[in-house]
């Protein structure tokens, strides 16, 4: 399983030495959240600020749109640098159009639902995506929790990737720690986005190395 460290939870001046130490750590991806103020109430990462970090490594850009009308907006985030970029099925009514634009831009797509949307509300876009992306807490929301019941949801995407002979990756969101990681492992989860366990305490490689030992479990 995979770690991709949430870049929103570093502080901005220490960007570029927390780029420069996940290289050490083998990490490939780093995750960055994309707040517009209405689909969740925080604003953050604007397209600008996307590319202007572009050139400070080469780690593959993962962008999590939490944004209302994508389709209205998504042209703004198509020449930032992302390698993926995933929207919320749940912000709107043109998810297949959403996808080819990404698709488009030679972008690999994804879709992301947050903790009380079931799997099924995907039925008509997951043979479209690269990835689904589970929040396991509530988008936007840094005073939320873990939510333990998003595990079946890992574990049904992962048996209908099986079933359907389907390729998507299933990656994780939301108020992860070692031992949220190690369930998550256990029921077919590929990729995990960590801000607060990687970046809140004051040595963030000690707590990637935590992560990693849990994944091995
Ligand atoms: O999607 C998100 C917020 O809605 C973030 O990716 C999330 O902040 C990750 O940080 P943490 O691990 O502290 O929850």
């Amino acid at each position: 399983m995979e770690i991709s460290p949430s870049l929103l939870n570093s502080k901005i001046h220490e960007f570029e030495k927390n780029v420069t130490l996940l290289d050490k750590h083998n990490i490939q991806e780093i995750h960055i959240d994309v707040m517009d103020g209405c689909f969740v109430k925080d604003q953050a990462n604007g397209p600008k600020l996307i590319k202007d970090i572009r050139p400070l490594t080469n780690l593959h850009f993962d962008i999590h749109l939490m944004i209302n009308q994508p389709e209205l907006k998504i042209q703004n985030y198509l020449n930032v640098g992302a390698n993926n970029i995933s929207f919320h099925i749940e912000a709107t009514n043109d998810a297949t159009f959403v996808a080819d634009q990404i698709k488009s831009a030679q972008i690999e797509v994804g879709v992301a639902l947050s903790p009380s949307t079931p799997v099924h509300a995907l039925d008509s876009i997951l043979s479209y995506v690269d990835r689904v992306l589970v929040m396991t807490a509530n988008p936007g929301r840094p005073e939320g929790h873990f939510y333990k019941e998003t595990i079946n949801k890992i574990a049904e995407l992962n048996s209908i990737r099986k079933t359907k002979d389907m390729n998507f990756i299933i990656q994780a969101d939301g108020k992860i720690d070692d031992n949220a990681a190690e369930l998550l492992s256990k029921n077919g989860c590929d990729n995990i986005v960590v801000g607060g366990f990687i970046y809140s305490f004051s040595d963030p490689e000690v707590q990637i190395e935590k992560l990693k030992k849990s994944i091995l479990k």
